[in-house]
């Protein structure tokens, strides 16, 4: 039982006494309580890798910032990684690929894991979660979307153009597809067992969507999208979250997902329009969270008036700035949270 359901009930699309509040990237270094147990251990993929520690990172922003619902600790590179396309997070960087993608053999080799197998660590970090929780709020699983892993794959690193894995959908469309296969094939196992282990809800993580044009986008991410969303909507309600892509709203509506998370460039008012009786979710900018108190308040309001008219789950545009002073983060929450709208 739930000691507080608002989230996963604004997820389902009904009606709350409240907005539900959640930040992306809530659980990390905004906190010292994260960069202080973070600081004891060999590295980024200790902590993703010890279901424990992980358990207890994700646990962290509940307490500290009184949040309505928990995103379990861990990475969209995961998924790479288990398919046999090991990540490493290099410090002050960013993820790193020493092998990338690059031929129709590479593809080849890849695996669809066994989710207990290749990822039992996160499912295992995801019951942890559960049973410490004890019902206080809802916990969320995710993934990244296939576009956003063939990105990291092919490119290895992050980019701003990433020009080799938007290459690849013009030179070689048919092995991008075959590649883009594989991943949803794993993805959709992958959060199956996610919510097997105790996910709630789940959101889809498309964090380049943006950088493809949307013909391109169409054919080479909504595609897959819309085959996770339809493969886990009968489980549980289903978040997608496609930075940039503005112009995918109205592909998204279509499709099962149950909530549609916007960015800061986006128009709550407009998107509304677009998104039938789908859950909308975000948008604050990330940088609005570096004003005073007062002004933190006033942008999280204005933002607040935007989503009138339809069932909303505050949180920001994308996920919160490593150097957000975490008291500001509670007057957003705050905010939210005595918003009678
Ligand atoms: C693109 C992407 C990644 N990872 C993720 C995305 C999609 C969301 C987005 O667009 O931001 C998703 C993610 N990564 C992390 C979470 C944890 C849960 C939460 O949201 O609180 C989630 C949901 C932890 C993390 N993932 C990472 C950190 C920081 C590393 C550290 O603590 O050492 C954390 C807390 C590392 C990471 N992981 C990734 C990058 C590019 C980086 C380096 C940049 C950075 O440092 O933020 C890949």
């Amino acid at each position: 039982m739930l000691k507080n359901d608002l989230f996963l009930r604004a997820a389902r699309g009904e009606a709350t006494e409240r907005t539900p509040v959640w930040l992306m990237r809530q659980a990390g270094r905004i906190l010292p309580e994260y960069r202080a147990l973070r600081g004891r251990l060999s590295g980024f993929k200790e902590l993703v890798e010890t279901p424990a520690l992980a358990a207890e990172v994700t646990i962290q922003p509940i307490d500290a910032l009184d949040v309505d619902a928990a995103i379990i600790f861990s990475d969209i590179l995961v998924v790479p990684d288990a398919m046999g396309l090991p990540y490493e997070m290099v410090e002050a960087r960013g993820p790193l690929f020493p092998n990338v993608i690059k031929s129709a053999a590479d593809v080849e080799k890849l695996r669809i894991p066994d989710p207990e197998e290749g990822l039992g660590y996160v499912l295992e970090a995801l019951r942890i979660t559960k049973k410490a929780l004890n019902g206080r709020v809802p916990l969320i699983g995710f993934a990244g979307a296939p576009w956003t892993i063939l990105a990291y794959m092919v490119e290895g690193h992050g980019s701003k153009t990433f020009s080799k894995a938007r290459g690849m959908l013009y030179r070689e469309p048919a092995l991008a597809h075959q590649l883009l296969a594989k991943i949803t094939a794993t993805t959709i196992a992958y959060l199956k067992a996610q919510v097997a282990a105790g996910a709630q809800v789940v959101q889809v993580f498309d964090s380049w969507a943006g950088i493809l044009p949307p013909d391109h986008y169409r054919e080479f991410s909504t595609r897959y999208i819309t085959e996770i969303t339809e493969a886990l909507a009968p489980l549980v309600p289903v978040t997608v979250f496609a930075k940039g892509a503005w112009w995918a709203v109205e592909d998204f509506a279509a499709t099962s997902c149950r909530t549609i998370g916007l960015d800061w460039n986006q128009d709550p008012a407009q998107v509304r329009l677009q998104a039938g009786n789908k859950t909308l979710q975000g948008n604050l900018d990330p940088c609005a969270l570096y004003g005073t108190p007062e002004q933190v308040k006033a942008a999280t309001e204005t933002m607040l008036r935007k989503f009138a008219g339809g069932p909303h789950i505050a949180n920001l545009g994308h996920g919160v700035y490593p150097d957000t002073n975490p008291d500001n983060v509670r007057v957003f929450v705050d905010t939210v949270k005595a918003w009678r709208g």
